[in-house]
């Protein structure tokens, strides 16, 4: 497989995108951030994008009439880019994906799917809502994208432990930490070309199996 030319979509601070930037920059990633689409207007992933030499794309859904044509232009921006893969970092808008992205969009959650997931949880109302149940351990998963906020198929998962004396805060920066080494192994994946999807399942490709 050549390079991968990804497009990233954000709607904060833009660590994701900061994280993915710096493995293809120390060479761990083959690929490209050629797009990056911003829902905001203003935000620090827009200025952590132009620092990048990137130049977002601002894309927001008040300003088309209806959800398709919010998704229909998100697509046309990705043919046109000629994207193979799409990274959510951070993204907060429901959009539909269209068939030719069917398993090609991938989204990162910050707990262990199929907890904790759907529409209103995202960023600090997931570590509230972990402690509130008094989980012990949280986690990430990286999955691909559905129509469906968080049910598409899960690519990979890593833990870490939850306290009860945690804030939101303080299990959100541990619950990073393992983002921070999910998210450039499953688009790893992804690029070696090692993640196959059958009946919704992600099986994953040892190496040595790649050209098999
Ligand atoms: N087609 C898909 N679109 C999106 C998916 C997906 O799986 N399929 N995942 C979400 C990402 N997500 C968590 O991973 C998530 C993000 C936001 C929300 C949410 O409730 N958003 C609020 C708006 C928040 C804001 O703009 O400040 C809302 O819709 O009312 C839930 C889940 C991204 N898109
Ligand atoms: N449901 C989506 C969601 O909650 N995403 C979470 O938002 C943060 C993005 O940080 P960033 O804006 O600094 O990259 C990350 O923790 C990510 O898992």
């Amino acid at each position: 497989m050549g390079i991968t030319r990804i497009a990233i979509l954000l709607s904060g601070s833009g660590r994701t995108m900061a994280n993915i930037s710096e493995q293809i920059e120390e060479g761990r990633l083959n690929a490209e951030i050629a797009a990056v689409v911003s829902s905001r207007t203003a935000c620090k992933g827009n200025e952590r994008a132009e620092k990048l030499g990137l130049t977002p794309e601002i894309i927001r859904p008040k300003d088309f009439a209806d959800v398709e044509q919010f998704s229909g232009k998100i697509a046309d921006l990705l043919n046109e880019k000629q994207i193979d893969l799409v990274v959510q970092a951070g993204w907060l808008c429901y959009w539909k994906i269209p068939e030719r992205f069917e398993n090609r969009v991938m989204n990162i959650h910050p707990a262990l799917l199929p907890s904790f997931g759907g529409k209103g949880m995202w960023g600090h109302h997931v570590h509230e809502a972990v402690l509130k149940r008094g989980c012990k351990v949280s986690g990430c998963t990286v999955h691909f994208c559905s129509n469906e906020y968080d049910a598409g198929p899960i690519i990979l998962q890593r833990t870490c432990p939850a306290f009860a004396e945690d804030t939101p805060e303080s299990l959100a920066k541990r619950v990073f930490e393992q983002e921070r080494i999910a998210y450039p192994e499953a688009i790893r994946l992804f690029c070696e070309d090692r993640l196959t999807v059958i009946n919704g399942i992600v099986h994953i490709k040892a190496a040595s199996q790649q050209n098999d």
